[in-house]
């Protein structure tokens, strides 16, 4: 049975739409692949750019790592391809955009729509540390929704294998960072999988309270974080509260696991369980 023939992919077989976003590195469009009908998102990077900002072995890696992964709140990367100048990520389309977008618009989200996402960021977060996958780069820039309301983690562009020691030159927002990535010399900057916690904790603040905890100049960001020094404004559930005190815990080892997060009361009383 001769198999068929895996398609060469190139842009010609895509017609393109409408432009979805633009990120730090590139423009996203709605793309259809001609022979099939088939709908998706195509990110366009220019090698250039990559060069000079010199990210391009973690786009492979982020093409390497992402191929890989099947989860309905982790974005799929179908495929990708190159021309002289740059290189195409065939990206699955998510229906109802970019989530900081509805965020912004709502202000904060009330209670039962977070703990419904933060319950479907647990279940990806579960899932990619299974597959020894840490993201490190959790926020609600980089968290789409699907067209039933489904919210999935994207760009990968900054995840890692684990456990990984690497030091990495962060660009960005700070807010999310926990304190052993800045604490320089903690353990030689070891890190693992619990990084993605912290985010999580940081990312829970922010749908309920519309800003992020430590939100405040680079340096007292910094100074903030490593101190875990924050205020939970009264308005939150004393639940709510509770889940987020136990992610934002400095040591790594003392902060809430994933399975602890899916089973807190606070995840419970929200997300009736459709068995
Ligand atoms: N409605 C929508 N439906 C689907 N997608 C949409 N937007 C694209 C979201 C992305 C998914 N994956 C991405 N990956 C990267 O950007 N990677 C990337 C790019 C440059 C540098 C780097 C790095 F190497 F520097 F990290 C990494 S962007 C939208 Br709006």
């Amino acid at each position: 049975y001769d198999q068929p023939a895996p398609k060469k992919l190139h842009l010609g077989m895509f017609e393109i739409g409408k432009a979805l976003g633009k990120g730090k590195f590139g423009r996203v469009y709605l793309a259809k692949e001609r022979s099939t009908g088939f709908i998706c998102a195509l990110k366009v990077l220019h090698k250039s750019e990559l060069q000079q900002g010199g990210v391009q072995k973690q786009v492979r890696r982020e093409i390497e790592i992402q191929s890989n992964l099947r989860h309905p709140n982790v974005l799929r990367l179908y495929g990708h391809f190159h021309d002289s100048k740059r290189i195409f990520l065939i990206l699955e389309f998510a229906g109802k955009g970019e989530l900081y977008k509805h965020l912004r618009k709502e202000h904060r989200f009330p209670e039962w729509k977070s703990a419904q996402y933060i319950a479907q960021m647990a279940a990806a977060l579960k899932y990619l540390h299974k597959k020894h996958v840490i993201h490190r780069d959790i926020k609600p820039e980089n968290i789409l929704v699907g067209i039933h309301g489904e919210i999935k983690i994207s760009d990968f562009g900054w995840s890692v294998h684990a456990p990984n020691n690497r030091r990495q030159t962060m660009c960005g927002t700070l807010d999310y960072l926990p304190p052993e990535m800045l604490v320089r010399g903690s353990q030689e900057n070891y890190y693992s999988d619990k990084v993605d916690l912290w985010s999580l904790g940081v990312l829970t603040y922010e749908f309920l309270v519309g800003e992020a905890p430590f939100e405040d100049t680079p340096v007292m960001t910094q100074r903030r974080i490593t101190r875990a020094d924050m205020t939970i404004p009264s308005f939150v559930s004393p639940e709510a509260r509770d889940f987020i005190k136990r992610l934002l815990v400095l040591d790594p080892e003392k902060r809430m696991t994933i399975d602890e997060a899916q089973q807190h009361p606070w995840i419970l009383k929200h997300c009736v369980k459709t068995e």
